[in-house]
């Protein structure tokens, strides 16, 4: 399996659902820096399940352990091995669906692949719950960033069809993140906040789900990070971004919506700004050619309606070669989307941190 991601920074994650832990070692984190546990701690806690109603009832604390890595509470240059434990698992929901897959996770195509040996448990290798250690690495790299002026954030820009206003691409910044930060539903609009709770209500209460878009903004980043063609930072952001589980799309800038505007429309004016040159809009997202213009990085990831669903469904018995119903047990986010907007600002910091440690733009 490939959960390994990054050049400069190298993560690789381990684990499953069920399994006794599941991990994170991240090897060539700049030494001498001093991770705010506590933070990390807050910014777990945003990510953690069993902690509202529109997350699944598993609870876990998501307490990483850190058994190298830090000397003194200082990165000391050896990779950094975190741990986070599980407790709260019940396996027995998961014991029919090697031969009955659930349509939309991934039993069916984790049985071609690996043909029978699969962890299938609370989605194995492939859950939501690996995207913990991803907080942990995304967490400790979010504090690196901030230490040298660059901020992340990310809030909830629609669930279903209802959708939050959006960042101002060309101003966003540590005033909207705090904001956010601090909310317990990340929007910016909070009566839009308030009818997508009750739309996630109402689906859960039809045994159903519901999807939506992520947005995020990455400020104070330096012009001239990344590289054309197949190390942009587009490349880079996705790559990591698609590592995380029913992200199924994501644009940059006016993205899909920038296709039917016309280039006079679409292109941002260049200007100096007393010495800098910054643009006036931000449809290119802070990124051209895949190299940064200085500009704020923003792109919008689309996460799937979670796939387990209390509904009965249509399926396929493996050993019986026949077709079925099934209904699936267990315990399930009626929306990924709320958990996953700290994933996601995990992902953009671990992406653009690795970028800028390529040659010796970090100081
Ligand atoms: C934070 C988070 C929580 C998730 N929770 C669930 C869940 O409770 N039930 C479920 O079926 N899928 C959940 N998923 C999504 C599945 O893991 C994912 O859809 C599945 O592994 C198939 O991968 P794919 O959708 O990327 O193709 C979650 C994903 C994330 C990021
Ligand atoms: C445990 C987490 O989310 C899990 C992600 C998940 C999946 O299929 O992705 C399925 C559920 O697993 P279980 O059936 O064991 O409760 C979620 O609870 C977590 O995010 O920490």
């Amino acid at each position: 399996m490939s959960s390994t991601y990054g050049k400069n920074i190298r993560i690789s994650i381990f684990g499953q659902s069920h399994s006794e832990a599941v991990g994170v070692v991240v090897d060539g984190l700049p030494s001498g820096f001093r991770p705010d546990l506590d933070e990390l701690r807050r910014f777990m806690d945003r990510r953690a399940p069993g902690k509202n109603s529109y997350s699944t009832p598993r609870k876990e604390a998501d307490a990483p352990e850190f058994l190298s890595g830090l000397n003194g509470g200082v990165t000391c240059g050896a990779p950094l091995v975190a741990l986070i434990r599980s407790k709260d698992t019940r396996s027995a929901d998961y014991s029919n669906l090697k031969d009955v897959p659930r349509p939309g996770h991934a039993d069916f195509t984790a049985q071609l692949k690996y043909k029978g040996a699969q962890d299938v448990a609370g989605g194995g290798h492939f859950s939501g719950r690996l995207t913990a250690p991803l907080c942990v690495a995304g967490g400790i790299c979010l504090q690196i960033l901030k230490s040298k002026g660059i901020e992340i954030g990310a809030h909830i820009a629609s669930i279903g069809n209802i959708r939050d206003v959006r960042f101002d691409a060309s101003s966003v910044g540590r005033a909207d993140f705090h904001l956010l930060r601090g909310a317990a539903f990340p929007v910016l609009d909070e009566a839009r906040g308030a009818q997508m709770l009750t739309a996630i209500e109402q689906a859960r209460k039809d045994g159903d789900s519901l999807g939506g878009v992520i947005e995020c903004a990455v400020t104070g980043v330096p012009g001239g990070l990344g590289d054309p063609m197949f190390d942009g930072m587009e490349n880079r952001i996705a790559g990591i971004v698609f590592g995380i589980p029913a992200v199924k799309g994501i644009e940059f800038g006016s993205g899909f919506g920038g296709t039917s505007l016309r280039g006079s429309d679409n292109n941002d004016s260049f200007y100096m700004d007393g010495g800098r040159v910054r643009t006036r809009t931000n449809n290119h997202g802070g990124i051209l050619g895949g190299i940064t213009s200085g500009m704020p990085i923003v792109f919008r990831a689309a996460v799937k309606p979670t796939p387990s669903i209390a509904k009965e469904q249509y399926s396929v018995s493996l050993s019986g070669k026949s077709n079925v119903r099934m209904t699936i047990k267990g315990r399930h986010d009626p929306c990924i989307v709320p958990r996953a907007v700290p994933v996601v600002e995990a992902a953009a910091a671990v992406a653009v941190l690795d970028a800028l440690l390529d040659g010796n733009k970090y100081q």
